[in-house]
């Protein structure tokens, strides 16, 4: 698993190594890893490094002092640096005076313009950690002539640190030169930083646990269960699906073929579609309701089952069987209105939440905001659940105060039904025995995947995701080093 730090802990980390390093080595060991990354920018984009032009947007920190000292180590490599000065009375003494020695430039207000209009690449030093709130309007201005590719230091300017928020003009970078560790940012608002790329700076062993966690595709392969020679249909984990209705039996059919194709474990399915549901997938045994149902590992309840009595009926049925449950659409709607249906939920056995951004305002009383990962933390703790945030990055908080982050692979999963298939997932790995927490993070990823493979390019429907499931365990377990 990836650890990703908050800024605070960052700073606190960066004192304490400080404290036994060299003054200054921090910042050229750092700005070595942007000059590196801004020569490979210039190959790729002006086909050379020698003769080549950069322009540094510089602030008033040491983020500025790590463009200025970038500049000056591309300066040795032939480049043309100048740099722009947003706050020249507080520009990085010694990165301005290395910038001036190696023969960069610094240029006036009025010629900034069309330097940059003009430049081969264009790195931006004008804000890192201490970054609050959107560009100023100088920095925005200067940012809108960019039309060559970004390198941005640390982070983009512009873009909340610790929450990826925009909330006004910001820097959009091609890459993204990060050191010591990665921050919220940089998995929060993977479109504004581009490839990111992380500088060791020594800082790992001042770290301590990390504030948010991003699975690598060992963990979703190492997590996802799979048949062994003692297993049977019973042992790897009956699922139980309650979804769908004489209005939405698509809902059915879907969340229970996404944990048909999840795992080799049984599926059970129980509502009115049981005839189509059937007719789909014959390898589900259907029954009219959760009490005829047999016994099952873990429930998913909602899709499609309305919100009126006869939905949180099965909704309290599905919470009293005493496995986990996974809550999704009309059940989060239900939850919201009538939060006593959790009364039917003994407290000790875990519920996973799967809201979109509608839902979860229904459900909590208010949108997620731009803090996206306090607010899903916070909900997790209100309902003693796991809840998943479904977005362009899903975010998935435990109740303990574990958090992780999986990004969506594009736009593919924006289709209706697109849930439904997720929800079967998180069911499945429920039932499999999975920590609902990672259950939910690896069930995003596959989800992710699925979504990739089966658009490969052109979009898909949900049962095309549906279809791409196996192909998404296929590729995870073919990734895994
Ligand atoms: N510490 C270390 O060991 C290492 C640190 N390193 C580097 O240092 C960076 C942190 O540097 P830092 O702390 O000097 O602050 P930094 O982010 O440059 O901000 C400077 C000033 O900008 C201003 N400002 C704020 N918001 C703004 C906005 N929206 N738009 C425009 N301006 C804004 C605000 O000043 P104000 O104008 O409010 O007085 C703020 O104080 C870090 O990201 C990394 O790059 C590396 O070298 C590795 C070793
Ligand atoms: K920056």
């Amino acid at each position: 698993m990836r650890g990703i730090w908050t800024t605070d802990h960052i700073r606190q980390a960066e004192e304490r190594l400080l404290a036994g390093t060299l003054e200054g080595a921090l910042m050229r060991r750092a700005a070595h890893g942007v000059a590196i990354q801004a020569a490979a920018m210039l190959d790729e984009h002006a086909g050379a490094v020698a003769g080549r032009s950069a322009v540094l947007l510089v602030g008033a920190g040491n983020n500025g002092g790590d463009a200025l000292w970038a500049g000056a180590f591309l300066r040795k490599r032939g480049v043309g640096v100048a740099a722009v000065l947003l706050a020249p009375e507080k520009a990085h003494t010694q990165g301005l005076a290395a910038l001036k020695r190696s023969g960069g430039r610094v240029l006036s207000v009025e010629e900034s313009p069309q330097w940059i209009a003009s430049a081969d690449l264009v790195v931006d030093g004008i804000v890192g950690i201490a970054a609050r709130g959107p560009l100023r309007p100088d920095a925005a201005a200067l940012v809108d002539h960019i039309a060559a590719p970004v390198l941005a230091v640390d982070l983009p300017s512009g873009v909340e640190p610790d929450t990826g928020a925009v909330e006004g003009p910001a820097v959009s970078a091609n890459r993204t030169v990060t050191f010591g560790a990665r921050k919220p940012v940089h998995v929060l608002n993977p479109e504004r930083c581009g490839d990111v790329v992380l500088v060791d700076i020594g800082l790992s062993g001042e770290l301590g646990e990390p504030d948010l966690f991003q699975l690598d595709v060992a963990d979703v392969a190492a997590a996802w269960p799979m048949p062994g020679p003692s297993d049977d249909k019973y042992t790897q984990g009956v699922t139980g699906v309650a979804a769908g209705s004489a209005t939405y039996p698509g809902a059915a059919v879907l969340a229970s073929g996404s944990a048909v194709h999840a795992t080799s474990g049984m599926v059970r399915y129980a509502g009115t579609s049981a005839d189509v549901v059937r007719w789909h997938w014959p390898e589900i045994v259907a029954t009219g309701s959760i009490t005829d149902a047999g016994k099952v590992q873990a429930w998913v309840a909602g899709p499609g089952i309305g919100t009126g009595r006869e939905g949180k009926d099965v909704l309290a049925a599905a919470l009293g069987k005493g496995v986990p449950v996974c809550a999704d659409a009309d059940a989060i709607t239900i939850i919201a209105h009538q939060p006593d249906v959790l009364d039917a939920r003994d407290p000790g056995t875990p519920l996973v939440l799967t809201p979109h951004d509608g839902e979860f305002a229904r459900l909590t009383g208010s949108p997620p905001g731009p803090d996206r990962v306090g607010a899903v933390r916070a909900a997790a703790d209100r309902f003693n659940a796991v809840v998943l945030l479904k977005g362009h990055c899903t975010i998935v908080a435990d109740p303990d105060g574990r958090v992780l982050v999986n990004a969506a692979r594009g736009s593919w999963l924006a289709t209706a039904g697109s849930g439904d298939v997720l929800s079967g997932l998180v069911g499945a790995l429920l039932a499999a025995g999975l920590d609902p927490w990672l259950a939910a993070g690896v069930a995003a990823d596959v989800h992710a995947r699925a979504g990739q493979l089966g658009a490969d390019g052109v979009p898909v429907s949900a049962a095309g995701v549906l279809a791409a499931i196996p192909d998404a365990v296929r590729q995870v377990r073919a990734l895994k080093p």
